[in-house]
């Protein structure tokens, strides 16, 4: 199917953020279709967090328009906006587990929060269903001190996934972690992706993980998407040095 064709899950246009003198987003715009995943690949301090904020209304953009889901945020009620901001599911960075919860709490209480109603049935059996997905079916009753940060990620993952996001962000999903455990987060991300057909931003200055889950990379430059397309496109033909160099810096020969 041609990529125009496909349905278009988030749009941005024109999109500009500065803080002060720090103009941070010069004009963005990205298009994430349903079931990519978009890796959106910069520099620290490059303003990715900053994008992915503004996404879930953390922050707000100084110009330019998001729309998610066919909905222009702009336009909404906060109801509306919230009810929409519950269809996009944010992975952070340090996981962002309650420590004082068990595992199972901790995937429980955004469930009974958003969505009323649930039988303790149904909210063991949509428990049991994450961890079997994030494949950790026998931390159920373990507290967050006694996993691993690799488990954290995993846990973290599932309890975004607990409230059925038609969209996944992930900040920084590697950060911290030795090479195998990036190996086996990577597959998770691939792996959510087909199992729960969302679409997802994923991102990251990891090269292996970009390539690894990336449908698409969006390389951001000076507040702007300079590179956009296939991994190979991106960095085989990049035309802007410091494209090049951004690999050249991951695998360093
Ligand atoms: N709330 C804020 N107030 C002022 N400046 C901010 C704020 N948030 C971010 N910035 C600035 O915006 C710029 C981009 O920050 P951002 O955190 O988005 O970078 P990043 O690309 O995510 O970096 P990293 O890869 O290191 O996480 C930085 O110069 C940062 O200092």
């Amino acid at each position: 199917m041609l990529k125009e064709e496909r349905e278009l899950v988030v749009k941005m246009r024109g999109l500009k953020k500065s803080f002060d003198e720090n103009h941070v987003l010069t004009g963005v715009d990205l298009d994430l279709y349903k079931g990519e995943n978009l890796v959106v690949l910069g520099k620290s301090g490059s303003g990715k967090s900053v994008l992915i904020k503004i996404m879930v209304g953390l922050l707000q953009q100084d110009e330019g328009t998001i729309e998610i889901l066919g909905k222009n945020t702009a336009g909404l009620s906060l109801k509306e906006l919230n009810k929409l901001r519950l269809k996009v599911g944010f992975s952070f960075q340090h996981s962002a587990l309650y420590d004082s919860m068990t595992v199972k709490e901790n995937l429980v209480f955004p469930l009974t929060r958003n969505v009323k109603g649930l039988t303790r049935k149904e909210i063991d059996k949509k428990v049991d269903e994450l961890l079997d997905a994030v494949g950790l079916p026998q931390s159920v009753n373990q507290m967050p001190s006694e996993l691993s940060g690799g488990q954290k990620k995993r846990i973290g993952v599932a309890r975004t996934l607990i409230l059925n996001p038609e969209i996944m962000l992930y900040d920084e999903p590697t950060a911290g972690l030795d090479p195998i455990t990036c190996v086996e987060i990577n597959n998770l991300i691939v792996q959510v992706k087909e199992q729960f057909n969302t679409s997802s931003i994923v991102i990251t200055h990891d090269l292996t993980c970009a390539k690894t889950t990336g449908d698409r990379m969006a390389v951001l430059l000076d507040g702007q998407f300079k590179a956009v397309g296939p991994f190979d496109e991106v960095f085989t033909n990049a035309i802007d040095q410091r494209v090049k160099s951004f690999y050249d810096y991951n695998f360093i020969k």
